[in-house]
C-alpha cells in the first residue's frame, strides 16, 4: 500500500478509548474519512489489536513499537516480521513513551527496509532528528516530549523546533520525510506543520479521547481539503 502525503498518523498508544473494539470503531472512521476525502490517514493500533485491525481496514495500519531481533526465542518481544504478517506496513520506533537505542533504531531500519516495511523514527530534539536521519528511517517525527498531551501543538508553540529538524535531516539525508508531533489537534496546528516544511502530523490525544472521532478528524484535515 503506497502511503500519500499529507499523512496523518493517529497513534492510539495505550488508550482504553481506543483499544479493543473501539480500536476498530475508531479505524474504521479513520477510513471513512481517508475515502471521502482522499487524504492519507494511517493509524497505529495497539500491538495486541494490529492484526485484527489491519484485517478490517484499507488505510496504511503502523505498529507502535517493534524489537530489534529476529523470529525466534525471544518471548514477549515483537519482530518485524510478526508485523509484516499481522497486515501492517510499517512501524513507529523509538516513541517517547517506548524509546530504544540508537544501535537498536539502526538495525530496526535496515531489516525493516529489507522487508519493505515503512519507518517512522520519532525524535526528541532537532540534534536528534538529524541523528536519526543519518540512519535513513523513511520519516522521522519530532516531538517535545514536554508538548505530549498537552493540547499545546508543537507547530505553534516551538515552530523553531520543528524548522531547525527540516532544515538538519535536509543536510544529512533529504530522503527523509519529517512528520512533527506533540499537542496537534486542529486543523490550524496541522496547517501550521505544513507550513514548515513537515509531510504531516503525527498526533494521538486530540483524536483519541476526542468525544466526536469525525469530527475530530474532519477539522484536522480542513486545511488540506481546501487546498
Ligand atoms: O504519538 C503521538 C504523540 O506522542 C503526540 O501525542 P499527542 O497528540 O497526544 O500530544
Amino acid at each position: 500500500m503506497k502511503i500519500g502525503y499529507p499523512l496523518i498518523l493517529i497513534n492510539f498508544k495505550a488508550y482504553s478509548e481506543a483499544s479493543g473494539k473501539r480500536g476498530l470503531q475508531l479505524a474504521k472512521v479513520a477510513e471513512k474519512v481517508s475515502k471521502e476525502t482522499g487524504i492519507t490517514i494511517a493509524v497505529a493500533p495497539q500491538l495486541t489489536d494490529l492484526a485484527f485491525i489491519a484485517s478490517q481496514v484499507e488505510i496504511p495500519v503502523f505498529s507502535q513499537h517493534v524489537d530489534d531481533v529476529p523470529p525466534g526465542s525471544y518471548t514477549g518481544h515483537v519482530t518485524l516480521e510478526a508485523v509484516k504478517d499481522a497486515g501492517a506496513v510499517g512501524t513507529m520506533v523509538n516513541h517517547s513513551e517506548r524509546r530504544v537505542r540508537a544501535d537498536q533504531v539502526d538495525v530496526i531500519v535496515k531489516r525493516a527496509r529489507s522487508l519493505g516495511l515503512t519507518t517512522v523514527v520519532c525524535t526528541n530534539t532537532p540534534e536528534v532528528t538529524a541523528a536519526m536521519a543519518a540512519l535513513g528511517p523513511d520519516m522521522v517525527a519530532i516531538e517535545p516530549p514536554e508538548l505530549i498531551g498537552t493540547g499545546i501543538p508543537v507547530s505553534k508553540a516551538k515552530p523553531e523546533v520543528v524548522t531547525s529538524s527540516v532544515e538538519l535531516v535536509k543536510k544529512v539525508n533529504p530522503n527523509v520525510k519529517v512528520l512533527c508531533g506533540a499537542g496537534i489537534t486542529v486543523g490550524e496546528d496541522v496547517a501550521a506543520a505544513l507550513r514548515l516544511g513537515t509531510v504531516g502530523v503525527l498526533l494521538a490525544s486530540g483524536v483519541v479521547k476526542a468525544k466526536d472521532w469525525e469530527k475530530a478528524i474532519l477539522d484536522l484535515i480542513s486545511p488540506i481539503i481546501k487546498k
